[in-house]
């Protein structure tokens, strides 16, 4: 664990961080000092976190925030200035999956995860690096993706293909902001328990096991796991990592190797 302070005085703007890893990241920033800023459509999961935040002694501004429309997210580039005058980082978050074979997926089904995955994190990245542009400073950006967008995903080809999207915009940022001192930089989680992941990819308990035994380290991911390194990767301990993916994920990606019987 970071120690207490490595983030004080920093201004964070989670999106999706009413709920699972965005909510884990919200509450680990905060104890480390930073304000956090929530932003997703539901009020009321905004509003159960920071008071959560506000409970352990954090403060949070909660701005419902579609991240598929502009406005609304100039609005909470907006509000967050007003608040707390300066913005350090921001961490795209905000996400949409289901399970749905490629050929049945509806073209609104598709728009929907590609919108808020891909669009809505280049709508978030540009309000928030054009303030910090303007006011010739760098910042922190970070994006939350997943193995498959390098693996591929059958099965969740929506959110693979836009996750893909977010990692090449990563390393495209990453280089072309270095100037400007803004690092960009990609956490790539496994399975995690807790999180809206679950009833959406694995509903029942036996959905559960089977992905579990995907996992080389034999268990899901707990969602402090990815928030610990969530902090280091905005944090000054992390100044020289930019365009770089931290892939938290049990070892899962590498798969399960094709001797077991013989080992
Ligand atoms: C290793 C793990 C990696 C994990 C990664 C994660 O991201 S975990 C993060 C997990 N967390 C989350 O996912 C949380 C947020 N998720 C959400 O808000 C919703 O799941 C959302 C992404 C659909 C967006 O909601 P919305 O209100 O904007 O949209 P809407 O309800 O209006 O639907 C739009 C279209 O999608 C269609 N459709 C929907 N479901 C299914 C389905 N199961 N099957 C087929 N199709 C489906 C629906 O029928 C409609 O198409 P139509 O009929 O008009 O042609
Ligand atoms: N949990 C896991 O196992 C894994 C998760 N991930 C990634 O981790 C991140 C967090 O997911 P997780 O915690 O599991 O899931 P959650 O469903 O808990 O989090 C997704 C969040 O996104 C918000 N959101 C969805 N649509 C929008 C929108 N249009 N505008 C603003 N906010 C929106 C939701 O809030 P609201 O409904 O209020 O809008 C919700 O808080 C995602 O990027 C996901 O892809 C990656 C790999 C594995």
């Amino acid at each position: 664990m970071l120690p207490a302070g490595t983030l004080a005085d920093r201004v964070a703007i989670i999106t999706g961080g009413g709920t699972g890893l965005g909510k884990a990241m919200a509450l680990e920033f905060a104890r480390l000092g930073a304000r956090v800023v929530l932003a997703s459509r539901k009020q009321e999961n905004l509003e159960k976190a920071a008071a959560e935040i506000a409970g352990r002694g954090g403060e949070a501004l909660v701005v419902p925030t579609d991240v598929r429309d502009p406005g609304q997210v100039d609005n909470l580039v907006n509000r967050t200035l007003e608040r707390f005058g300066k913005i350090d980082i921001l961490v795209n978050n905000a996400a949409g999956n289901f399970v749905c074979p490629a050929e049945e997926l509806s073209v609104n089904g598709w728009n929907a995860v590609v919108n808020i995955v891909l669009n809505g994190t280049f709508y978030c990245t540009r309000a928030v690096a054009r303030h910090w542009i303007g006011q010739g400073r760098g910042g922190n950006i970070l994006n939350i993706i997943a193995t498959y967008a390098w693996t591929g995903g059958p099965g969740t080809v929506h959110s693979a293909a836009a996750k893909a999207g977010v990692l090449a915009m990563t390393r495209t940022l990453a280089v072309e902001w270095a100037p400007r001192g803004i690092r960009v930089n990609c956490i790539a989680p496994g399975p995690v328990d807790g999180t809206g992941a679950a009833p959406q990819l694995w509903p029942t308990e036996e959905a559960r096991q089977a992905v579990i035994q995907a996992v080389p380290l034999g268990r899901m991911g707990t969602p402090e796991e990815i928030a610990h390194a969530a902090a280091y990767l905005v944090s000054d301990y992390a100044g020289f990592i930019t365009g770089e993916v931290l892939t938290i994920d049990g070892g899962t990606w590498l798969g399960r190797g094709l001797f077991k019987g013989s080992r």
